[in-house]
């Protein structure tokens, strides 16, 4: 068992910290938790962690992981001031606001006309992948877009990507108590985004822009009607991540595409074309990547000027006798997930992405 261990470890280091080429050269002092260390202190500590025996456990390697991340950052610090100088002589940090580039971190982006409400993921470099504080974001904007004016709620992304799931460093900000603290809030979060799909009132349209991937395509189920442009796919690989289906769609997918697709899907990470998934009835049409935007939008304008309050009672009556199942699905789904996350499948897999070795 210990060789196990020490070739488990041995692997995920290598994987996680790379060969000494890819530590990012900072060419500064790095600060430890009580000192301040030198690059070369930081180059030997990696060679260490690569020759340790006993797989230090799951916790400590998250830590590793977001010390390894912070290192990176002060990088990405350096690079961007160097940037921000070469492109100009004088730079002047006295300027006006309003002349100011607005930072791109704005991560979702809600807006209202036309009786549409539109919730835009908005990262498009991390290719809309979800933050903890953009799933808590989401549910606000659903609370607050069920209460407004509008009579239909959108959904989109921006960028070239409808959103590629969890942000997976999220599961390397530990909160201090460790993995199993961050496992729990995890699924308590988890269940009340997805509640909020649930208990949404009024119809929600999902504009799939681009591919989706994980928790943007299992959600899919709880929307009303579902428009993607023929560049999307639709990716659920969950048991390449040591994870197990979310967002209700252990019991939504079997019912729209029949148990055997459902499998296909959810256990071997059948990754669906925008053709295929609205064969399947996950997506409701399919628009040409060039006209998507024009066509999808205007339908939506036409469509919300047809009567709210008939459009949520119907949609009450299509959706309630199914609500309490969907919350009970949401419930043992949540439940689930927070022991996959703590389990050596899942770390290996959240390391393995991290590390730039594997892609979906
Ligand atoms: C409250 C918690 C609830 C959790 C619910 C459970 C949810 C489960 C899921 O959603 S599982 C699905 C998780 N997602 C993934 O596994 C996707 C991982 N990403 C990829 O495989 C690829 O990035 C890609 C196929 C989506 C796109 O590939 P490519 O076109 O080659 O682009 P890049 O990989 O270069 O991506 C650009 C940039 O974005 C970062 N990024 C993309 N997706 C994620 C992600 N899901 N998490 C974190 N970061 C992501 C990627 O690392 C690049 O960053 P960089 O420029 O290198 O800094």
């Amino acid at each position: 068992m210990a060789g196990l261990a020490g070739r488990f470890a041995r692997r995920w280091f290598s994987g996680l910290l790379g060969s000494p080429l890819q530590v990012p050269a900072l060419g500064l002092h790095v600060r430890g938790p009580a000192m301040l260390a030198s690059q070369k202190d930081f180059n030997n500590a990696v060679s260490q962690v690569k020759l340790l025996k006993e797989d230090p456990g799951n916790e400590v390697k998250l830590k590793l992981y977001a010390l390894y991340k912070q290192e990176a950052a002060r990088q990405n610090y350096v690079d961007l001031v160097s940037r921000l100088s070469a492109s100009s002589e004088s730079p002047s940090p006295e300027a006006p606001a309003a002349d100011r580039k607005q930072p791109e971190s704005d991560s979702l982006v809600v807006t209202s006309e036309d009786g549409i409400t539109t919730i835009r993921l908005n990262r498009p470099a991390k290719k809309n992948a979800l933050t903890t504080q953009m799933y808590h974001d989401i549910i606000a904007a659903l609370q607050a877009a069920s209460k407004d004016e509008s009579a239909i709620t959108v959904l989109t992304g921006s960028g070239d990507y409808y959103c590629s799931g969890n942000d997976l460093t999220n599961f390397t900000h530990l909160p201090a108590g460790g993995l199993e603290e961050m496992a729990r809030s995890a699924a308590a979060l988890l269940r009340d985004f997805v509640n909020c799909f649930i208990d949404f009132p009024k119809p929600l349209v999902a504009v799939v822009n681009g591919p989706a991937v994980g928790i943007s395509v299992t959600i899919l189920g709880l929307f009303d009607v579902v428009y993607a442009t023929d560049r999307a796919s639709f990716h659920t690989p969950f048991s390449h991540l040591g994870q197990s289906p979310e967002g209700c769609s252990s019991y939504t997918f079997p019912k729209i595409m029949g148990s055997s697709k459902a499998a296909e899907m959810l256990l071997f990470g059948k990754k669906l074309t925008a053709q295929e998934a609205c064969a399947q009835g996950l997506v409701t049409e399919v628009f040409p990547d060039g006209t998507f935007q024009k066509e999808v939008w205007a339908r939506l304008k036409a469509y919300s000027k047809l009567p709210p309050n008939a459009m949520r009672i119907s949609k009450q009556i299509i959706r309630n006798r199914e609500k309490e199942k969907l919350h009970a699905v949401n419930a043992e789904e949540s439940s689930v997930l927070r022991e996959r996350w703590q389990s050596d499948e899942c770390m290996n897999a959240i390391a393995s992405f991290l590390s730039r070795k594997a892609k979906l």
